[in-house]
């Protein structure tokens, strides 16, 4: 995984396909290529003579459909082909591939599903366009009521290729099957979890140029970041390496900080501060160490304490509380121009008042961490914002409304950047769903920041660091460990 990884979105595919085509290979030829493609996949999942059910659709994935049949009854397994519209609809590429096809063609209404060895899904991909209805949508029903193995083309049909979104009703596939490159589809939730394992089969397409001024969207992935991770040099000193100042909640209210300051210092910065109300000077001294701690108290405290230019990037939100003197620290971290993350209080402070936010972190680099519910609370009657379907696009809108990097986390945690660009993340785990891991999180993206790494990479290697180290421990993981599994991940990053 060394390469950098774009997801093409439908339309990009298709121009890449016409690219193909223009520099001489004929569409009827990637066709064949992905016929191929998935007969040898759909060989590997079966027993030699097995029976091969092809469901296939009315376009392109249709058309490939078709040449996988054909391979696979060339190789004597017992091929059925159900196909979901009348034959004479076929058109192109498609029609030509269910030409060479010699056998019946059955309707879907009286296909085999459930004596299949395995259902090669052809119904749908890239050229998805509506909800599904009719014999398309009963054949679906089949196939997921029938417990029989998958294999999907190209996409699980029903899966928007873009958006990951069901469009009705999807296939649920074991395994797919995709050309050139993967699509955000196979990435973004609930697509991710139809797809089942995915592979990809080089047919001749060039899918990795999205065109200058194209929207893009990228698999997170090392290649990405690692140029820009920090290293420390033989003459670095600790200023150098940035200094992090974290703002603590009340009396009771002091661990989140704690969590995201360790994980600042174990990222590598220089230093790091817990501010901390009055009140909570005592737990929060009883339990630091390397981290400092300084007393701050509300919008004022930090005002004073900004006036020290060597804290220059701050983490404020997690368990500070939802209230307008957090409010007031947003505002003044922001006009104090350091790297900021807000998390947590610091988003919900602003339910309903979003548009406080808009255009607000154009000036610094700024980083907004909100999991889906504190999404929706901060951008509550925006539903430009709120109503996209795509995760990638609400994550990229909101980003573009704010100028802030905007993460929004979850299995499937979208990065993106004011400019349009936009990452998914794939390495976490389940156990990363515990009390205190995005604190964590707040204090690894915060603690980059302040050893000056730009805002969106260190965002983006961030969210990839902390899910490694949580998919390192894996069961029984707290959020207590993850600080302490970062520097196992970062030595194999900096190796
Ligand atoms: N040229 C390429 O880019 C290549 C594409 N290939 C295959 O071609 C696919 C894309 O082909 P197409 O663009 O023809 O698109 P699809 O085959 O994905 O489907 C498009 C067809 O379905 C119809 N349709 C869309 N949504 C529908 C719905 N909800 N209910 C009923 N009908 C619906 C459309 O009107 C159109 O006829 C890819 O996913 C891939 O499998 C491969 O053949 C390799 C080369
Ligand atoms: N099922 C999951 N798979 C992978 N990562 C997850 C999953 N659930 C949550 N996470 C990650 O765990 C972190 C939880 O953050 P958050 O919801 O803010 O929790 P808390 O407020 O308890 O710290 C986020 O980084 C999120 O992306
Ligand atoms: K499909």
């Amino acid at each position: 995984m060394t390469r950098v990884e774009l997801l093409p979105t439908a339309q990009q595919m298709r121009e890449a396909d016409a690219a193909a085509i223009a520099a001489g290979t004929p569409g009827f030829v990637l066709m064949t290529r992905a016929g191929e493609a998935v007969a040898s996949v759909a060989e590997s999942m079966v027993t030699p003579g097995a029976q091969v059910l092809v469901v296939a659709g009315p376009g392109n994935n249709g058309g490939d459909g078709f040449v996988a049949a054909r391979i696979l009854q060339d190789r004597e397994y017992r091929v059925i082909l159900a196909l979901a519209t009348a034959r004479d609809r076929l058109r192109g590429d498609a029609a030509k591939a269910a030409e060479g096809w010699v056998g019946e063609v059955t309707p879907v209404q009286a296909a085999p599903f459930e004596s299949a060895d395995l259902i090669v899904d052809a119904l749908f991909g890239t050229g998805l366009g509506r909800d599904l209805a009719g014999d398309a949508r009963l054949a679906i029903e089949r196939i997921n009521a029938s417990g029989r193995p998958v294999l999907a083309v190209d996409l699980p049909s029903g899966i928007d290729s873009d958006s990951g979104e069901v469009r009705g009703l999807a296939v649920l596939a074991d395994r797919t099957v995709t050309f050139a490159a993967r699509k955000p589809g196979h990435l973004l939730l609930p697509g991710r979890r139809f797809s089942g394992l995915v592979e990809v089969a080089d047919i001749g397409i060039d899918a990795q140029a999205p065109g200058a001024d194209r929207i893009a969207t990228f698999a997170n992935r090392p290649a990405l970041w690692s140029g820009a991770l920090p290293r420390p040099h033989l003459g670095s000193h600790k200023y150098e390496r940035g200094h992090t100042l974290v703002l603590s909640g009340g009396a009771t209210r002091t661990g989140a900080a704690r969590l995201a300051a360790r994980a600042a210092l174990r990222i590598g910065s220089g230093l790091v501060t817990v501010a901390s109300p009055p009140e909570a000077i005592g737990v929060n001294a009883a339990h630091l160490t390397a981290v400092m701690l300084r007393g701050c108290e509300g919008p004022e405290g930090l005002h004073a304490i900004l006036q020290d230019q060597r804290f220059n990037a701050l983490v404020l939100g997690p368990a500070l509380g939802v209230h307008a003197a957090t409010r007031a620290m947003v505002a003044v971290a922001t006009l104090a121009r350091r790297s900021l993350l807000l998390d947590a209080d610091a988003l919900t402070s602003f339910e309903g008042l979003a548009s406080e936010m808009h255009q607000a972190f154009h000036h610094a680099p700024t980083v907004l961490t909100p999991h889906d519910g504190e999404f929706n609370r901060l951008f509550k009657g925006h539903p430009d914002l709120l109503d996209p379907p795509s995760k990638l696009e609400r994550a990229r809108r909101a980003a573009a409304y704010t100028g802030a990097v905007l993460v929004l986390k979850g299995m499937d945690t979208v990065i993106a950047a004011p400019d349009g660009r936009a990452v998914i993340n794939e390495n976490g785990t389940p156990y990363l769903a515990t009390a205190g891991s995005g604190d964590t999180l707040c204090g690894i993206i915060a603690g980059l920041m302040a050893q000056h790494m730009p805002a969106f990479e260190a965002a983006c290697a961030g969210v990839w660091i902390h899910a490694a180290a949580g998919a390192s421990f894996g069961p029984g993981l707290i959020s207590e460990d993850l600080a302490d599994l970062i520097p196992n991940v970062l030595s194999d990053l900096l190796n």
